[in-house]
C-alpha cells in the first residue's frame, strides 16, 4: 500500500453513507477539527444530517471542541466521486447488507485517490466477504464504532484476508490521532469483539424474555442498577477480580469457576482447563498493570459513584431524578 499521508497530517475525511453512525462520525471529525465531506443517496439525506450534527454540538461543545472546528467544515457533496475525490480517510457507514457493501466499497475504491485507507463501519460483515471485488482491497479495513460515535471511544480495527497488515496500523494510528480507544484484531473474529459480547449478553436476554422468566424492565434494570455500572468503570475481568476478594482472579476462578457448569446460560459453557485459568489470572494481572486490588477496590468505587452522580442516581445529583430522595 503506498500511503498518501501519516495518519498525523489528515486534514481532510470523507464520510460515505449519513445516517445514525456515518452522521455520528462526521460530528465527531467536525469536533476533531477535520474538514469532512459526505455523501448518502437519499434525497432528505443533508437535511437529517445537519439536524444529527446540530443536534450534537453542545455536548461536543462540552466535551472540548479541537482549535478551529467548526460545522462550517462540513460540504455535503451531490455525488461519491466528489466526497472522495481529495479526502486522506474515507468511512463508509451505509446500511448493513452485504451485497451493498460489498458493491459500495468497491465504487469507493476505483473512486479515492490511491494509498488512501477505506475503513466500513460494518458491525459484523468480515472484510474478507466484502473486498473480494476492489482493485485495490489491501487498503480496506474494518473500523467499527459505537453509537454515538461522537460520545463513545471505541473502535474495532480489524483488516480482512486481502488487507495490508501497513493498513491496518495506518488506521488504528489515525483513529487515536483522531481521540478514538482503538481495539486492534490480528485476525477476523466473528462479530468482532465487544459486539461478540454484547450479543451473548443480548442473546441470553432474549431467551428470558421469550420464554417469560425476564420482563424487558428487568433486564435493563438488572444491567443499569448492577453490572452496567460497574463495566464503566473495569471491564468485566477485573471487575470479576475484585469477587475474588484478596486473591483476585485465582480466587475468583476457584471459588465460581464450577459454577460455569451451572444451567444458567443457553451458550455452552467453555472447559475451564488449566490454560484458560491461567491465561485469565495472568491476563488480569497485566489489566491491573500494578494496581493492587485495594486499588482496584478504590477506583472502581470511586467510577460508579460518579457514574451514579453523573446520572443523577445520588442526593445532591444535577440532572435526572434522585435515588432515594422521595
Ligand atoms: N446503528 C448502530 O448502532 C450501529 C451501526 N453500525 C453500522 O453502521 C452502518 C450504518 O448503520 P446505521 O447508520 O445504523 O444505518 P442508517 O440506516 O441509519 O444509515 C444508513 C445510511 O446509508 C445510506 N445509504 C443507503 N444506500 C447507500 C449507498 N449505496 N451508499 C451510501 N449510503 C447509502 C442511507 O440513506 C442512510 O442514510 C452499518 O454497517 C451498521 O452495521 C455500527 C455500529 C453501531
Ligand atoms: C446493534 N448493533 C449491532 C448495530 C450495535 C453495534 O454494532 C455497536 C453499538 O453501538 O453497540
Amino acid at each position: 500500500m503506498t500511503e498518501t499521508c501519516a495518519p498525523e497530517q489528515v486534514r481532510r475525511v470523507a464520510c460515505v453513507g449519513a445516517g445514525v453512525i456515518g452522521g455520528g462520525w462526521v460530528a465527531h471529525f467536525l469536533a476533531r477539527g477535520y474538514d469532512v465531506t459526505a455523501w448518502d443517496p437519499a434525497p432528505d439525506a443533508e437535511a437529517r444530517l445537519r439536524r444529527l450534527v446540530e443536534a450534537a454540538w453542545p455536548a461536543l461543545e462540552q466535551l472540548g471542541l479541537a482549535p478551529g472546528a467548526s460545522i462550517g467544515r462540513l460540504t455535503v457533496t451531490a455525488t461519491l466521486e466528489e466526497a472522495v475525490a481529495e479526502a486522506q480517510f474515507v468511512q463508509e457507514s451505509a446500511p448493513e447488507k452485504l451485497d451493498l457493501k460489498l458493491e459500495l466499497l468497491t465504487k469507493l475504491d476505483a473512486a479515492t485517490p490511491a494509498g488512501v485507507v477505506i475503513a466500513s463501519s460494518t458491525s459484523g460483515y468480515p472484510m474478507t466477504d466484502m473486498q473480494t471485488e476492489a482493485v485495490t482491497p489491501g487498503r480496506l479495513v474494518v473500523g467499527h464504532p459505537f453509537n454515538p460515535p461522537y460520545l463513545i471511544p471505541l473502535v474495532e480495527v480489524v483488516g480482512g484476508e486481502r488487507t495490508d497488515l501497513e493498513a491496518v496500523r495506518w488506521a488504528s494510528r489515525f483513529y487515536e490521532m483522531a481521540g478514538k480507544s482503538v481495539i486492534t484484531m490480528d485476525r477476523e473474529v466473528p462479530g468482532f469483539i465487544a459486539n461478540r459480547l454484547q450479543e451473548a449478553l443480548w442473546r441470553e436476554a432474549l431467551h428470558m424474555v421469550a420464554s417469560g422468566e425476564a420482563t424487558v424492565r428487568d433486564i435493563d434494570l438488572s444491567i443499569t442498577e448492577g453490572p452496567g455500572l460497574r463495566w464503566a468503570i473495569m471491564g468485566p475481568m477485573l471487575t470479576f477480580a475484585l469477587a475474588g476478594g484478596e486473591g483476585g482472579m485465582a480466587h475468583m476462578l476457584d471459588h465460581f469457576g464450577p459454577s460455569l457448569k451451572s444451567p444458567w446460560t443457553r451458550l455452552e459453557a467453555p472447559e475451564l482447563d488449566k490454560a484458560l485459568y491461567d491465561a485469565v489470572v495472568a491476563g488480569c494481572d497485566d489489566a491491573a498493570d500494578g494496581r493492587t486490588i485495594a486499588d482496584l477496590v478504590s477506583e472502581r468505587d470511586r467510577g460508579v459513584i460518579a457514574v451514579l452522580r453523573a446520572t443523577g442516581r445520588l442526593p445532591g445529583s444535577e440532572t435526572g431524578t434522585e435515588a432515594g430522595a422521595e
